[in-house]
């Protein structure tokens, strides 16, 4: 996530007797807390060993916007009538800073295993060049093409949906991919075109045909071929180092039917 945030966690002990109330407080608290711009998102979470105990926890954009834009703000007053009634109750309100450990766990498939690995990448890539080499209006630019480029593309998109860093760790990274498009003035038709046979060949080589994955397949598409685009024209500096992009599902998670 790009946006810098601290995070405040508030724990509340409750009598179980005002939990019911309490809830329904924050509730109606919500409300203002999401229309605050200072506001990242928040959780209320509640103890199962020890029922008394909530935890809750909100993303600032910074503790300045927090404590003074939130609470300097108009949706202050609103969110603090509800919640006036436990204010006694809070045994501990901080705001805590974010370190390099995060990540997420394995869930949810990635991209690279729901297309079918390293294998589905190939046969896509493979069929996908052999169109291109055919195709009127791209096929120029690729006649003197290295012969490993469709194994690298594979690599690299592989890396992309969350595969192994073959492409970072073996071919260059990002660095060598953005250099190879310096200079090539691809024109929108042609990006186009580029878009439309990687597709045709997702079809054709039985790439999952789910709209979760399309979605999320041709998102990056999307992304990557328009940044290539740009990075291609006469004069374009784009940045020479970064990591290579690595791309997930979205707002639209796979659907994996209940058994
Ligand atoms: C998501 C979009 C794209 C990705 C992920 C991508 C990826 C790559 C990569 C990884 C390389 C370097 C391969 C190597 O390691 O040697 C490369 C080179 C190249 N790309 Fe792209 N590219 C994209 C879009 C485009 C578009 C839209 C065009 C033109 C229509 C294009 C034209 C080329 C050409 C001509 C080369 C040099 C090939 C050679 O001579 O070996 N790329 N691309």
């Amino acid at each position: 996530m790009g946006i810098a945030m601290i995070v405040e966690y508030i724990r509340y002990r409750i009598d179980q007797a005002d939990a019911a109330d309490f809830e329904a407080a924050y509730a109606r608290a919500a409300e203002p807390l999401s229309a605050a711009p200072q506001c990242v998102d928040y959780e209320l979470s509640r103890c199962v060993d020890e029922p008394e105990w909530y935890v809750l926890r909100i993303a600032w954009t910074s503790a300045d916007d927090h404590l003074q834009g939130f609470r300097g703000g108009e949706h202050f007053q609103s969110f603090f009538a509800e919640i006036r009634p436990y204010v006694q109750r809070i045994e501990e309100m901080r705001h805590y800073e974010r370190t390099a450990v995060r990540g997420t766990g394995a869930s949810v498939p990635s991209l690279y295993e729901w297309a079918g690995g390293a294998e589905a990448f190939a046969r896509l890539t493979d069929v996908f060049y052999a169109r291109v080499l055919k195709d009127d209006l791209i096929g120029p630019l690729f006649a003197g093409m290295d012969p490993g480029h469709p194994e690298y593309v594979a690599m690299w998109l592989a890396e992309v949906f969350g595969g192994p860093a073959r492409y970072s760790g073996e071919r260059g990274g990002y660095h060598h991919m953005v250099v190879q498009h310096l200079g090539k003035g691809i024109g929108e038709p042609q990006r186009r075109r580029w878009v439309s046979l990687l597709m045709d060949a997702a079809d054709e080589v039985g790439l999952p045909g789910d709209p979760e994955f399309r979605a999320a397949f041709s998102g990056y598409i999307e992304w990557g071929t328009r940044i290539a685009l740009a990075n291609s024209q006469p004069g374009a500096t784009p940045p020479m180092q970064a990591p290579v992009p690595r791309w997930g599902w979205g707002v639209a998670p796979p659907y994996i039917p209940q058994s």
